[in-house]
């Protein structure tokens, strides 16, 4: 992703990012409220128009994809899904599977196979015949989450998955996606996941990368104060990181 610009009414919301994503490395996306990462997010899953920048997949122009192949490379999990009410978990988790399915042919074993993994990795077997409509906050995020698992993507986009899991969900689900054979950025802010689990870190502020490193370059107390204006210590003991913030 090369000089990305976004202006949204008249606002300008990102200015000259310049990104590349590294094969197999999970990517987390910070920044404060209203810092560009959905914004940021959504280009790159082809969603959002730009008013100048490249992205490009495998040096392929993300513009230039037919939407089957696009969809076949990149799942996309948005902050806040819409879907028909009364569609099942099982059937939610099977739309994943649609850029895969050939008009002519059936749903194979190989879709059957993702649709059970994905729902047996969330933990959905319980749920898997209620209506999106009856589920909770959490249980809606990890519907869609297998969705994207279902979609066996080359590159999983994630805003905010952990919104509404509780913290047995969030930590499975950071532990999870360390397992996956696949390219992940996600954006995060809780700054603990994010050191722990990430190979990268980008920082936004008012549309800009003010940072783009591993945690340790990201995450010092000078810049979470800089992006946050929080004062901040950060430990790291035996591999794991623990940031804490001053009362304010
Ligand atoms: N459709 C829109 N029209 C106009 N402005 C928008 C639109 N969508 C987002 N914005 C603005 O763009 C900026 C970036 O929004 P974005 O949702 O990308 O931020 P974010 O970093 O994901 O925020 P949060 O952490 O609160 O989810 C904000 O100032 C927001 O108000």
């Amino acid at each position: 992703m090369t000089g990305l610009e976004v202006t949204l009414q008249s606002q300008r919301v990102l200015n000259g990012i310049d990104l590349t994503l590294g094969a197999g490395q999970i990517v987390g996306l910070l920044g404060p409220n209203g810092s560009g990462k959905s914004t940021l997010l959504r280009c790159l899953a082809g969603l959002l128009p730009r008013q100048a920048g490249h992205i490009t997949l495998n040096g392929t122009s993300l513009d230039t994809l037919p939407l089957r192949t696009r969809a076949k490379q990149l799942a996309f999990v948005p902050q806040h899904s819409e879907v028909d009410d009364d569609l099942s978990v099982e059937q939610i988790v099977r739309l994943g599977r649609t850029p895969h399915r050939q008009r002519l042919f059936g749903w194979n074993g190989g879709d059957e196979q993702a649709v059970e993994e994905a729902i047996a990795r969330m933990k959905l077997s319980c749920i898997r015949k209620r209506a999106w409509k009856q589920l909770s906050g959490g249980e809606r995020q990890r519907s869609q989450i297998a969705r994207a698992l279902a979609q066996q993507p080359k590159i999983m986009i994630l805003d905010e998955p952990t919104n509404h899991l509780d913290i047995q969900y969030q930590l499975e689900l950071l532990s999870l996606i360390a397992t996956l054979p696949m390219t992940v950025v996600i954006a995060l802010h809780d700054l603990n996941l994010a050191a722990n689990y990430c190979h990268r870190l980008v920082l936004l502020k008012q549309g800009k990368v003010i940072a783009n490193g591993s945690p340790e370059t990201v995450l010092t107390p000078a810049m979470i104060e800089k992006a946050w204006c929080v004062k901040a210590s950060v430990q790291r003991e035996d591999d794991t990181w623990t940031i804490r913030y001053s009362k304010q």
